[in-house]
């Protein structure tokens, strides 16, 4: 099968060019323009909201070739607003495959560039810092594409969980949780308790394979909005409560992060944060976030602590400053081993922990999913004490 495809551009913020193709004619769409270094992991990356308005360039060199299934979305829609590959693959090979990758990306419209050299294309974001940018074959002129770039928000300062979190409350069920039919992650049911436990996941962008794997332990799941108040969750009772992934600058979420302080003020119950969640979480605790140059976002980061390390799936644009002042509230857990920037803590005082990557993975490695393990074992403690 063969598919017509149109000169493309794609247009940096900073004045650089690159010249491709699209299998999509008439395209424009602008981004915070990132990088991927996952070998795998590409429909998990485009459905998974806290990519939301960012453009991603996988740097792996050809992607497309084990096709779409129906059972990795990490969400009901695509978030990413474009995609940049060197290749992508005519042919899918997987027998989980419902379609090709090129067939998907026709049939939502996914903006997208191919012929790109993405491993240059990621030097010069390292070098330069990621930045805005847009693929287009709608309009080719630069000075135009220029002048759209001038007016486009960069990602700082930005709160795109308001966007994506959901708008009012829910159980999550069998459409939210997957129960896959490929067991390559020998992940145990576990029947903890005989009485059921409940968890609320605070949702700034909540990632499906969070949801499964809080479903893996047998409790009952009450998805809320990003806003929700200490009473919003009080009255669904929870045992624990999971603070989720989410796009966008953790900094600008006043709401969720006031929130958060007098949640942490009024209950005594395990809270557990990931990613997002553990920015917000840090910020409620007195804690600053900054800008990452270029960003985690890959399937092999290091993360760890005293010799000891994991593999870790990242994605984040921006990381954790712990300020001296609030040193002894908080103890760092885990360091990106990378560059050294906090990527993970726990409360000194009560049972409160998260971590800046993705200990659900999907796509990626599995040495973090102990944490769930440590959340539910907290849970047990104080339940059943
Ligand atoms: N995956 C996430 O939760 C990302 C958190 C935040 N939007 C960041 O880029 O740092």
């Amino acid at each position: 099968m063969t598919y017509p495809s149109y000169q493309t551009v794609l247009f940096l913020e900073d004045g650089t060019l690159y010249h491709g193709w699209s299998y999509i004619n008439s395209c424009l769409s602008i981004g915070e323009i990132v990088f991927n270094t996952g070998m795998t992991g590409y429909q998990e990356i485009i459905t998974d909201p806290s990519y939301s308005q960012q453009i991603i360039t996988f740097t792996y060199p050809e992607i497309g070739n084990t096709g779409v299934n129906h059972e990795d979305n990490e969400s009901n829609q695509i978030h990413v607003k474009g995609i940049i590959a060197k290749n992508i693959s005519y042919q899918a090979s997987n027998w989980r495959k419902n379609q090709s990758f090129i067939e998907y990306i026709l049939e939502y419209k996914i903006p997208h560039i191919f012929g790109i050299d993405t491993r240059a294309l990621t030097k010069h974001l390292r070098k330069n810092g990621v930045m805005n940018g847009c693929i287009s074959n709608k309009i080719l002129d630069i000075n135009h594409l220029n002048h759209i770039l001038n007016q486009s928000p960069s990602m700082q300062g930005r709160n795109l969980s308001n966007l994506v979190t959901t708008d009012i409350s829910y159980k999550a069920n069998m459409m939210h949780v997957r129960y896959k039919t490929y067991a390559y992650i020998n992940h145990k049911k576990h029947n903890l308790h005989k009485e059921s436990i409940n968890i609320v996941v605070i949702d700034f962008g909540v990632k499906y394979n969070i949801l499964s794997r809080l479903a893996d332990y047998g409790c009952n799941i009450n998805v809320v909005p990003a806003n929700s108040t200490y009473s919003d969750i009080k009255i669904l009772n929870p045992d624990g409560i999971l603070l989720s992934n989410g796009p966008g600058d953790p900094s600008s979420m006043i709401n969720s992060i006031n929130n958060l302080k007098i949640l942490i003020e009024a209950v005594h119950i395990p809270i557990f944060g990931i990613c997002m969640g553990h920015q917000i979480l840090s910020l409620a605790l007195g804690g600053k976030t900054f800008k990452l140059k270029f960003g985690h976002r890959g399937l092999n980061h290091p993360a760890g602590i005293h010799q000891k390390a994991e593999i870790t799936s990242q994605n984040h644009g921006f990381a954790v400053r712990i300020n001296s002042s609030i040193s002894d509230l908080l103890a760092i857990t885990h360091f990106n081993l990378n560059d050294c920037t906090v990527a993970g803590i726990l409360h000194k005082n009560k049972p409160i922990f998260s971590v800046q990557y993705h200990p659900e993975a999907s796509p990626g490695p599995h040495d973090s999913d102990y944490l769930f393990n440590h959340f539910f074992h907290l849970i047990k403690l104080i339940k059943y004490k």
